[in-house]
């Protein structure tokens, strides 16, 4: 039984159309005219126990709306939920001992105690055994590196160290599930490279779940084996990375550096661009292997150096979205 399902999962937010003129804000108040947004529409997948899966959209695609539905925060207009056994909005705190939340953008750490406070508090609320969370916290301040901020009040944290003491506060009560909301936005190469390890650690050592929605392509790349990509609300894609990327990016490019430039013609390859005996050539390795071409370049030309490029994902993700659009 998955771990996490969603049905037809629908969300729909009403809003009072405002009028405008003469005693607007009255004529306001008593409008039956509402202006209604189905931010989910139709929303349905399963995530199996130990997944880490992708959640992904562009701008307004519904993301945030279907993470808070799956906390508990919203209650969807139609559709079911079950998240370990639990329908979130009806059993709320039963639910949260499920789940550990992440939200970039804002913290859920208490702002002007130190970090070592707020996880005394969480660790309380959840009752978790003195001896557990001893045990916890150690191995949280060992990996996330929380030592020399740990007595710092929150408010005085730089993004990345509150965004690693918002990541040791969710799993301080250990959690089968984790939803990331952008783990990683606005931090620093080194400390978003921390955050993905972390999870990533998280996902193979203890076995965790993980929902991750984001906009940096590197955390899918880093992270994520499935994807499930949305957009007004529905669902486009589910399944793996590597036939996204087949599909909607066949081609591989082998780069070369010659030792004096040439222009370069092999068959089964296509230049693409050339520039001081750097030469990028285009090709399909479902039909041509990337050894034969490799091999067939060498034999042709004098090659210094030469590296092949996979596909970059964000590319794939706008290639399938401009295609459904047009
Ligand atoms: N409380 C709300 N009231 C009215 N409309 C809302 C509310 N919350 C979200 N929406 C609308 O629902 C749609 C989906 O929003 P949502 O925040 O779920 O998107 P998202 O995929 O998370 O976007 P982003 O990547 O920008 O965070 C948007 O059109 C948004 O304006």
């Amino acid at each position: 039984m998955p771990l996490i399902e969603a049905k037809d999962l629908v969300k729909e937010f009403r809003r009072v159309r405002p009028k405008t003129g003469a005693f607007s804000t009255v004529r306001t108040l008593f409008s039956r005219d509402f202006e209604v947004t189905r931010a989910v529409d139709g929303v349905g997948f399963a995530v199996e126990a130990g997944e880490l899966v992708g959640y992904l959209g562009p701008n307004g695609a519904g993301k945030s709306t279907t993470i808070k539905m799956l906390t508990g925060i919203l209650t969807p207009t139609s559709g079911t939920v079950e998240v370990a056994g639990v329908v979130p909005w009806r059993q709320r705190e039963r639910n949260a001992r499920n789940i550990g939340v992440v939200f970039g953008q804002r913290s859920q750490l208490w702002w002007d105690l130190p970090l070592r406070d707020s996880f005394r508090m969480i660790g309380r609320l959840y009752r978790v055994a003195p001896a557990r969370y001893a045990q916890n916290l150690d191995r949280f301040v060992e990996v996330l590196g929380l030592a020399s901020f740990l007595d710092t009040p929150v408010r005085q944290l730089s993004l990345g160290q509150r965004m690693r003491g918002d990541l040791a506060a969710a799993m301080l009560y250990e959690p089968p599930i984790l939803y990331l909301d952008e783990p990683t936005v606005g931090l620093d190469v080194i400390a978003k490279e921390r955050i993905r390890e972390f999870v990533a650690g998280l996902n193979a050592e203890q076995g965790t779940t993980v929902l991750l929605t984001t906009h940096d392509m590197d955390d899918v790349e880093r992270l994520c084996r499935r994807l499930v990509l949305i957009d007004h609300g529905r669902v486009l894609y589910d399944g793996p990375v590597a036939p996204l990327k087949e599909k909607y990016a066949p081609h591989r490019e082998l780069v070369v550096q010659l030792a004096s430039p040439a222009e370069v013609v092999v068959p089964n390859a296509d230049v693409v661009r050339a520039e001081e005996g750097r030469v990028w050539l285009s090709f399909d390795p479902r039909t041509t292997p990337a050894a034969s071409l490799i091999a067939e370049v060498s034999a042709k030309y004098e090659v210094t150096d030469l590296s092949l490029v996979e596909p970059d994902l964000e590319g794939v993700i706008r290639r399938m979205y401009l295609e459904r659009e047009g």
